[in-house]
């Protein structure tokens, strides 16, 4: 299987509207891999598309992307959503009548199937899509998995209760993909030493080369979102054999050549440890 990488921005993307930060300016001039749009991940094989963020259409069309098998959503804040009309624009079939149109899966975790039923009227909308023939919903209990073109696909409930990361496997790969919300997660011993992990960075509380912390002690952002370096925790207990990390938050200040001198400090200390940029492809 293949990772796409079609967003590695969170829900502050870079370059930021109207900010004149140097890694805003830096990447309005350079754009990819300066440039990173909203969270989204496509697994070549499963053809299963993780997350709709609203920069989903721009991606797609970016992206390498042929066919998207399934959609499925790790959770429901915005910046993992509300891109949610692709499903009608690349189903729909608004000419023809009758309407020939080939409906795509759409695989909710039922957390995840509960909260779109509270927040952004995100069953509604997918209920109409599914009206209209562009979907076909499926609702996964905890524990049990999808499979996707010889994929199998199982959603995995995280500390934050209404978050899911996906073990993939395929053949004899297995990938886990969180998209976001890693605090106070302790990773199940059975998922040690997946081939490759993709993980969202966590919130810089410190700066990853000079140390100087960057969020006030007291701030509450502490309590609810992992930094760096509990994600870097996390990563120890995982031991996969390469993390890809994602979710970069344009408040961090950091730039893709930050991040580059960050890589290499891990490698100086063994940990194979690298950060995803938008339209990065990885081969498990
Ligand atoms: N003070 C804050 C508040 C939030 N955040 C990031 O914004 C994101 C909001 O949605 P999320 O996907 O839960 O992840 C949050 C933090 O990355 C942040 O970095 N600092």
């Amino acid at each position: 299987m293949k990772i796409e990488f079609l967003g590695t921005g969170g829900a502050v993307t870079i370059p930021r509207p109207m900010c004149r930060c140097h890694v805003c300016v830096e990447a309005r001039k350079r754009g990819v891999p300066y440039s990173r749009s909203g969270p989204g991940v496509y697994v070549h094989g499963p053809n299963l598309l993780i997350d709709t963020s609203e920069d989903i259409y721009m991606q797609l069309n970016r992206s390498g992307v042929e066919r998207i098998d399934a959609v499925t959503y790790s959770h429901w804040h915005p910046d993992h959503v509300m891109g949610r009309r692709v499903l009608e624009s690349m189903s729909g079939d608004f000419r023809r009548w009758p309407p020939d149109v080939k409906p795509c899966d759409v695989i909710l975790p039922e957390q995840v199937a509960a909260d779109f039923e509270e927040r952004l009227a995100g069953a509604e909308h997918l209920r109409y899509f599914e009206s209209q023939g562009f979907i076909r919903q499926r609702t996964l209990t905890d524990g049990e998995s999808y499979s996707s073109n010889g994929a199998v696909i199982t959603p995995i409930r995280l500390a934050e209760d209404y978050v899911y990361a996906f073990s993939i496997a395929e053949s004899d790969k297995r990938a886990l993909i969180a998209m976001d919300e890693m605090f106070g997660w302790v990773p199940d011993p059975d998922l040690a030493g997946v081939d490759l992990a993709v993980l969202p960075a966590g919130i810089f509380e410190h700066h990853p080369i000079t140390g100087e912390r960057q969020i006030h002690e007291a701030h509450p952002v502490l309590k609810m979102e992992a930094t760096f370096a509990q994600t870097l925790a996390i990563i120890e207990r995982l031991n996969p054999r390469l993390t890809l990390l994602t979710h970069i938050e344009e408040m961090d200040g950091l730039g893709y050549d930050d991040l580059q001198q960050v890589e290499a400090l891990l490698a100086e200390s063994g940990r194979n440890i690298k950060f995803a940029y938008d339209t990065l492809v990885v081969e498990v």
